[in-house]
């Protein structure tokens, strides 16, 4: 005989998004309920940004010593003891776990069932014996890898972002599918931790990035070492004796034959929706997710989706952002919205790239020619010289009149320096903002301020100026 189980809100999948509901929920004192079937925290904190994060962070450390005799120090190549990198991961990981634990939520009051759930109706949820019946649910599944259909990938041993961080035997030779920001960050690393690392990318590596910021990067990790291959056909893979594998390829000069020691899937994901039963409950999906209005409601009112599930962003920084809107909409009855105007991305490769709102193509595409385009170049900025950082950009985005559209950031620290561009723009922060900002020196954060100040050079510099000055007798 099963349980029945009650409460006000029941979210299914204890990862970033569902974490954030569940803790604000009942916080608020909400009944709340928490589904999940795999580990908590999700894929951010098991298999996805504090794994990958902590892994560049090791692969820094071991990158560390080849730019020291420019500083006057002389350094020997690190050891990499690749296994003990991943203890590392493990280690970083494990000291966060207990903020994400099933007694950390218990001690907030949520009941916690481990189990995968399932919809039994418009209102009901099935997990193994128990029913829940609930007054609001969130579907808050995440995602997994998408695997493409190579032929001979099935019968070829192959990692992804699931297994690869429990892979304790350095790579000879790593060759990553697919060019995007989990390959990408991943095959920087790689290079650093002393791999052979090749990219297969299909179309165009870093393809939702500015072609401007995303030649830098790509500039910067093949002369580390990376071989990053564009527009990439894989014709095959297959497993070869002593646990090598090896990857046909479609090349100009005919067919080309890659022999390598690991094989990294990262081509995109593919949304955790299947086996929820969710026609049952009234609740829409299409081939890549669920069907969410601005609300974050699904096609049954009572059923809220966020994160990886209801796109369009799948970030951490998305689901916590969603689970915000579904606590004010779910709880206080207030008709919340998304508004992705300001939503940052950044992806941590060295230099590391970030965006918000619009890039220049999008805002061409929205305004024509009436935009204005600023950029200032990390080379002229003091603090860059004397760490000698000096690869990157700034590009800044404005209407004719200084609105910030977006900005973009490639080179050291831009996931820090593109935190203003964010505030700006949802602040509604005029361009004039950011260049009388008094920016202490010497920071990075300069940068954003001198980019801003472009604005104003035509303008400072021209003839006009000049005879105003003259004008007034300022020097006369
Ligand atoms: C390698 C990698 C690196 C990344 N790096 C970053 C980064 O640096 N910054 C960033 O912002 N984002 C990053 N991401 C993306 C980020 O991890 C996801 O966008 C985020 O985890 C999505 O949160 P979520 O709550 O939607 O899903 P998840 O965090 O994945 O949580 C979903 C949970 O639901 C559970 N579940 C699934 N089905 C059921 C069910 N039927 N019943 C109960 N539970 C279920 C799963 O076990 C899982 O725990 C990265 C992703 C990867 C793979
Ligand atoms: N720093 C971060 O915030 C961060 C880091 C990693 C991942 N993520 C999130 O995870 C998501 C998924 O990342 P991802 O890199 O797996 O997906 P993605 O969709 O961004 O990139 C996948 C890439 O694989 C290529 N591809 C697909 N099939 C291929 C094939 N058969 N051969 C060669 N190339 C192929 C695609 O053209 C694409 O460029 C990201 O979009 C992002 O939202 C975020």
């Amino acid at each position: 005989m099963g349980t029945l189980i009650t409460g006000d809100i029941c979210i299914l999948g204890g990862g970033s998004g569902g974490l954030s509901v569940a803790a604000g929920a009942s916080q608020m004192g909400a009944k709340t309920i928490l589904i999940e079937g795999g580990k908590m925290g999700g894929d951010c904190l098991n298999y996805g940004c504090v794994p990958s994060k902590s892994l560049i962070a090791a692969a820094k450390k071991a990158h560390g010593y080849h730019d020291a005799a420019d500083f006057g120090i002389s350094a020997a190549a690190p050891e990499v003891d690749y296994g003990r990198v991943m203890d590392h991961v493990e280690d970083v990981i494990a000291g966060i776990a207990p903020h994400d634990s099933v007694e950390r939520f218990e001690g907030l009051g949520v009941t916690v069932l481990k189990g995968y759930g399932r919809f039994v109706g418009r209102g009901e949820v099935q997990v193994g014996e128990t029913t829940v019946r609930a007054r609001r649910f969130v579907i808050a599944t995440g995602s997994r890898p998408a695997i493409p259909p190579v032929p001979g990938l099935e019968e070829t041993p192959y990692l992804t972002n699931e297994t690869l961080f429990s892979n304790r035997i350095r790579p000879d030779h790593l060759i990553v599918i697919g060019g995007g920001p989990i390959g990408m960050e991943l095959a920087a690393a790689h290079v650093r931790l002393g791999c052979k690392v090749t990219v297969l990318e299909a179309f165009t590596a870093l393809s939702r990035e500015d072609p401007e910021l995303r030649q830098v990067v790509l500039d910067c990790l093949r002369e580390e070492g990376a071989d990053i291959r564009e527009g990439a056909e894989i014709v095959r893979v297959a497993p070869k004796g002593g646990n090598q594998i090896e990857v046909v390829l479609n090349g100009p000069a005919g067919e080309e034959t890659l022999a390598g020691s690991h094989l990294l899937v990262a081509t995109g994901r593919t949304t955790n929706i299947e086996d929820l039963d969710l026609q049952a409950a009234g609740v829409e999906t299409t081939r890549t997710g669920v069907v969410v209005d601005a609300r974050l409601r699904t096609t049954n009112r009572k059923i809220f989706a966020i994160g990886d599930v209801a796109g369009p962003y799948q970030f951490t920084h998305a689901a916590s952002y969603h689970a915000g809107i579904v606590l004010r909409n779910a709880l206080f009855r207030l008709p919340a919205k998304v508004d992705y105007a300001a939503f940052p991305r950044v992806t941590f490769t060295d230099p590391e790239i970030a965006s918000v709102g619009m890039d220049e193509d999008a805002a061409r595409k929205a305004f024509g020619a009436d935009i204005t385009v600023l950029r200032f170049p990390y080379a002229e900025n003091d603090r860059a010289r004397a760490d000698r950082k000096t690869t990157g950009l700034v590009k800044v985005i404005t209407s004719r009149k200084g609105r910030i559209l977006g900005a973009g950031i490639v080179g050291y620290q831009a996931g820090e320096l593109i935190q203003l561009w964010g505030l700006a723009i949802s602040k509604g922060l005029k361009i004039g903002a950011v260049a009388s900002l008094i920016a202490p020196y010497p920071t990075y954060g300069e940068i954003n301020k001198r980019a801003a100040g472009a604005f104003y050079t035509p303008k400072l510099f021209s003839k006009g100026t000049a005879r105003l000055v003259r004008f007034l007798g300022l020097f006369g």
